[in-house]
């Protein structure tokens, strides 16, 4: 049967809509809820290194702000659209409700490639972009972050310039910014160390012993390589790796520290030596844990009924489907979904935004501990709550976060209960 919609924000809106309907919210949250509450597009132009001048689109959605500021990623990827800026957004408003910290949904991106700018060209564009989008962002309006295909040295150029056009030095109006210069211990691992802390959490639940478990990964990036390492450190064997050069295998278990300094130096997995080059795909591979830790829709009625995996685990966001979702179920697949699964990210960055606020450091351990306790008992309280309504973990995690935010808006004024019961009383 072909997909009902491979559109993500289409995606996004269901998924919210399914938890709302369970939860049997007041109609007003899912009608606050479906849209983001504003999302801009700018154009600016950038000269080039040989002196012509090129413009460039960029997005930023903010969703919702009931809980806090907004906050989320800049992707730079040719895909990039505003209405996967928009899904991206609306994401992030339920991933931090999971967490519980005081943040709503946000994220920007620009449909461009990297790898097809100088350094220094790359450098003009993303000061560009944070100069464009600097009326709606803030260290207590909206706080962008890494995403897919930007890191801590992008973040920096954009706090100089947004202190720039503000006048005032703001660090915290960013997070994911390198630990020399007002990042955060721990950040730059975050997001991977959630992955795989929440990919234990499944295994122990389902009596699986790491100890015996193999693991696919697909993407070898920020998420990718420290889900591997963690869940290496964890007693597992990584043994298939997937980029966008192609997939290697390992039945004895890739040596993901070396993968990692091999991949950093290469800016590909193509070639290590550790492995051999396959043609097969990670994501049907016979293995116990897959994590898809690259882009969305990868899992779709397609190849859902293909997966051997007994555990996915989503570093990447909206990787699966309704579709494949509900194949999971009926299959048996635990699926820890994406706004829990890679809620480390967030988590971490706002433990970064805390010590930027307070101009003071806390150390590695400290914030990895406060880290693994938000997200333990997220999985915890998502896990019982499936249980407890008969609905998959993504369903259950947005019926936890869509009730915390519902809270908000109602008390905030936003909307007055008109159905039978309050969710405030609940
Ligand atoms: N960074 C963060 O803190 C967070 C990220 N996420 C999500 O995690 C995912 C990955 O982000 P991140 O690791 O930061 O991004 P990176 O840019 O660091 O890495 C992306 C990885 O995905 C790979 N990839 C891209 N396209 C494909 C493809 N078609 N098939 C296989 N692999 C592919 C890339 O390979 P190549 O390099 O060869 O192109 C790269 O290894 C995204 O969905 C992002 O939104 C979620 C929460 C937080
Ligand atoms: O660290 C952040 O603020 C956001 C990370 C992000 O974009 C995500 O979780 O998808």
């Amino acid at each position: 049967m072909a997909e009902k919609t491979l559109n993500v924000f289409e995606i996004a809106k269901s998924q919210v809509k399914a938890a709302c309907d369970k939860l049997g919210t007041d109609p007003a949250v899912y009608e606050i809820l479906k849209n983001p509450m504003r999302v801009l597009e700018v154009s600016f132009p950038v000269k080039m290194d040989d002196g012509t001048t090129k413009s460039f689109t960029g997005y930023r959605s903010q969703h919702n702000n009931a809980c806090g500021p907004f906050k989320g990623g800049i992707r730079f990827h040719p895909n990039v659209t505003m209405d996967e800026v928009k899904a991206l957004s609306t994401w992030m408003t339920f991933k931090c409700g999971v967490v519980g910290i005081p943040y709503g949904g946000g994220k920007g991106g620009m449909a461009i490639d990297p790898n097809d700018y100088s350094k220094s060209e790359l450098e003009r564009i993303s000061r560009g972009y944070a100069a464009a989008i600097s009326p709606i962002i803030g260290e207590k309006e909206d706080i962008p972050a890494p995403d897919v295909n930007t890191n801590g040295d992008i973040m920096s150029w954009m706090v100089d310039e947004y202190s720039k056009v503000t006048g005032k030095f703001q660090p915290g109006a960013f997070t994911g910014k390198p630990v020399n210069f007002y990042g955060s211990l721990a950040r730059t691992e975050a997001t991977g160390y959630g992955v795989a802390l929440t990919a234990m959490e499944a295994a122990k639940k389902l009596n699986i012993d790491l100890g015996e478990v193999t693991v696919a990964l697909q993407g070898f990036g920020n998420v990718g390589s420290y889900a591997g390492k963690y869940i290496t450190d964890f007693g597992a064997k990584v043994v298939m790796v997937e980029d966008s050069s192609g997939v290697i295998y390992n039945k004895e278990g890739i040596d993901m520290e070396k993968l990692m300094v091999y991949a950093k130096q290469h800016r590909s997995i193509s070639g290590f030596s550790g492995a051999k080059a396959i043609g097969s795909s990670v994501l049907v591979a016979d293995v116990d844990i897959l994590m898809p830790c690259a882009l969305e829709n990868q899992l779709t009625s397609e190849n859902a009924d293909k997966v051997k995996a007994k555990i996915i685990c989503e570093g990447a966001n909206g990787p699966t489907t309704p579709e494949a979702d509900e194949i999971f179920k009926k299959n048996g697949v635990v699926v820890v979904p994406d706004i829990l699964a890679n809620s480390g990210g967030v988590t971490v960055s706002y433990f970064e935004w805390v010590q930027n606020l307070m101009r003071y450091t806390w150390s590695f351990e400290e914030v990895q501990k406060k880290q693994e306790i938000l997200m333990k008992n997220a999985f915890e309280e998502i896990w019982n709550l499936a249980e407890e309504y008969d609905v998959n973990l993504r369903t259950a995690a947005y019926m936890m976060s869509i009730k915390r935010v519902a809270i908000a808006m109602e008390k905030r004024g936003w909307y007055a209960e008109i159905s039978s019961k309050s969710l405030a009383n609940n």
